[in-house]
Formats: C-alpha cells, structure tokens, sequence
C-alpha cells in the first residue's frame, strides 16, 4: 500500500476549469501536470509553463518536477532543471520550466500533460567540520576514474 500525504493546493483563477494533477496508474510515481496556458516553444527556446496551482507541502517533503518520457522522446521536450524543487515554504504558482531539443517549434495547448510531479521525503543536513576525513579505496577519483562507458568485465 502506497503512502498517501494529504497536500494542501489552491487554485489560482487561470486553472478555472482544469483537472488537478492526478496519477495515471494506480502504480504511477508522479502525476502529470497540466498547462494552465496556450504556448509555442520553439527550439532550443525555454519557457516556464504556468500550472495555475500554488500549495503548501507539508514540512519535511518536496515536490520534484520531472520530465515526461513521451515528450523527451518524440518531441525532445525536457525540464532542463529536472529535478525541478517545489520547497515545502513555497507558496507562488508552480511552474513547469520546459526546453525544447527538438528540430521543430512544440505547441503547447491549455490542459496538455507537460510534466509529472513527485512528492519526495527532504533529509537536511547539518555539517560536521573535520580536519581529516576517512579513506576509502576510491578515494578522490571520480568523473570516470573507472574507465569509460564500455561493459565491465
Ligand atoms: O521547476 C520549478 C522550480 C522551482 N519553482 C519554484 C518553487 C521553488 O520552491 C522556487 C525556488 O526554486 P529554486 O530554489 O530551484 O530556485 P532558485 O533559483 O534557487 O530561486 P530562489 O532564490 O527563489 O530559491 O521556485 C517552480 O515553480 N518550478
């Protein structure tokens, strides 16, 4: 059984009509979000996509805006933010920032499922300054260290 937190939302005027954010699937992870606005991105063009929708997430969770699978792929439309953070004391209208890698101009129209948004749980951290920090076989190797992309063997 999936963890259900309740999420407070207000609607702002130009979402008059619109359905809310909502899973697909009963498995989905994240529910698609509509366009509160008619827009055209055209390539290599950025817009941040009106959602009509502010909330407030309860304290101790995100919502992280992640790209559609379906419109990277066919249409090269991505969150070149992605994750995008929706912060738990953020109150303004959600917005969905939306680039366009494709070869053609990507019409957007009002209601159209741009993205898919993920409630997360948020760990903070608190820093613990040292002088030495402890080995490990890694050690500060990194950014392919490893070898390139080919298999392992
Ligand atoms: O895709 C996004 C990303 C952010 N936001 C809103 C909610 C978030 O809480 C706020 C700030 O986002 P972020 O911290 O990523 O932006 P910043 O550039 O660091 O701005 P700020 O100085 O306002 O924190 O903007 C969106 O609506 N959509």
């Amino acid at each position: 059984m999936t963890d259900m937190v309740s999420v407070k939302l207000k609607r702002l005027p130009h979402s008059e009509g619109l359905p809310l954010p909502a899973y697909a699937t009963q498995g989905a992870a994240g529910m698609d979000v509509l366009a509160a606005e008619d827009v055209t991105i055209d390539p290599g063009a950025r817009h941040a996509v009106a959602t009509g929708l502010a909330m407030a997430i309860p304290a101790g969770y995100e919502i992280q805006v992640r790209p559609r699978s379906g419109l990277a792929l066919k249409h090269g439309i991505t969150v070149p933010n992605t994750p995008g953070t929706i912060d738990s004391d953020y109150r303004g209208e959600l917005k969905v920032i939306l680039i366009n890698h494709g070869a053609e101009p990507f019409a957007i129209a009002r209601g159209d499922r741009v993205a898919q948004l993920v409630l997360a749980p948020v760990t903070q951290a608190r820093w613990c300054e040292v002088d030495e920090l402890d080995e490990t076989d890694r050690g500060a190797g990194g950014f392919g260290s490893t070898g390139g992309h080919a298999a392992l063997v």
